[in-house]
């Protein structure tokens, strides 16, 4: 378990959730039960915390998508519960520039009490993303979007951040007892921050990957021949029974609101019939995430590699 050995040095240990997973009402397709994962690994940082330096977690909003505020908002819940510290920088959309971002940005890479420095994303269209996350010091990037964390996740070298979705994501593989070397598996989506890094990690750990995206051809038989099927795609209920492999283990990782305010992800729940388990959504990734986010923040402030 190379991705989780510098979290492993600082005492953090996965649980193994394998022989206790539930599963859904009616089927045999197990919960991947990303919530109770994640309030594991937050209850152990509490414990780690003590006789440490408080972590401290510096957020940028920048413009006023209402879904970004609720995120920040669970985020900072989170830490605090943690006991973890945090910060955020709210900054309005008629007062947005890249040089105003970068400037807090550079001010706190040098600020000794902040560890994590998060950028809230999507940026509004005006802005250069890129130029904005590279401005951050590779110690203090704790989503592992920048180019020099995602490098040394290509290399191999697990030295820094692991964007925190796919780290959720494996992490609560390895707690469910999945096997990964040598399956076959697909990520639909190729986006920097969930489909390139999974597809990296899932690689690393000796799967063998296909990455599917808005231009593959036959995605319902790509899709059928996964073992293990991250659907990252960003289309609400995209994967059912019919693009499935029986027994595969599916991650759902999309998230999206449905007219009657209920949350859908971008697989549809027959694949239950046929699946060997599923992420739930909500309480699958999303909470790992934020798990991560926080072990990310525990790694830049107490790490000593
Ligand atoms: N739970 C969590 O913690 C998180 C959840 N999310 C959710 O995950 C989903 C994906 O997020 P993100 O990666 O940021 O999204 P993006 O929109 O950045 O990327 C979506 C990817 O899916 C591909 N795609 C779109 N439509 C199809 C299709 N019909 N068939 C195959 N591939 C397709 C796109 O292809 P192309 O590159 O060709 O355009 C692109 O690579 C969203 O629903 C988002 O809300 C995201 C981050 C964290
Ligand atoms: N710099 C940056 N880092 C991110 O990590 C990042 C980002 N920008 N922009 C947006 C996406 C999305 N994302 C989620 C995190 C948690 C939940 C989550 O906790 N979801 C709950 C449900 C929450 C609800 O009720 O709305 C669940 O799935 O159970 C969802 C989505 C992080 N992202």
């Amino acid at each position: 378990m190379k991705f989780f050995s510098r979290a492993q040095k600082l005492g953090f240990i996965l649980p193994d959730f394998s022989k206790t997973a539930q599963v859904y009402e009616g089927t045999n397709c197990k919960i991947m039960d990303g919530k109770t994962l994640s309030t594991n690994l937050i209850s152990q940082a509490k414990t780690l915390k003590d006789g440490k330096k408080v972590p401290c977690l510096a957020v940028i909003l920048a413009g006023e998508n209402p879904a970004s505020h609720v995120y920040v908002k669970n985020k900072i819940k989170i830490f605090k519960e943690a006991g973890f510290d945090s910060q955020s920088y709210i900054i309005s959309s008629d007062e947005i520039s890249e040089e105003k971002i970068i400037s807090l940005i550079l001010s706190l890479n040098k600020d000794k009490n902040v560890d994590g420095i998060l950028v809230q994303l999507p940026l509004p269209k005006t802005i250069n993303t890129e130029k904005i996350l590279n401005a951050i010091s590779p110690h203090k990037d704790v989503d592992g979007f920048l180019a020099h964390s995602i490098g040394t996740l290509a290399t191999g070298e697990f030295t820094n951040a692991i964007a925190c979705t796919p780290f959720g994501i494996l992490a609560m593989l390895v707690s469910y007892g999945i096997e990964i070397s040598g399956k076959n598996s697909v990520v639909v989506g190729r986006s920097n921050i969930v489909g390139k890094p999974m597809s990296l990690l899932l690689l690393s750990s000796d799967a063998t990957v296909t990455m599917a995206h808005s231009k593959t051809k036959d995605l319902k038989q790509i899709c059928k021949n996964a073992d293990i099927l991250i659907a990252a795609a960003g289309q609400p209920e995209l994967i059912d029974k019919s693009y499935i492999k029986e027994n595969a283990v599916i991650i759902d990782v999309g998230i999206h609101r449905k007219e009657n305010g209920k949350l859908c992800g971008d697989v549809h729940s027959n694949v239950k019939e046929i699946a060997y388990s599923l992420s739930p959504v909500p309480g699958g990734v999303g909470p790992m995430t934020i798990a991560m986010l926080m072990l990310n923040t525990a790694l830049a402030a107490w790490a000593k590699d």
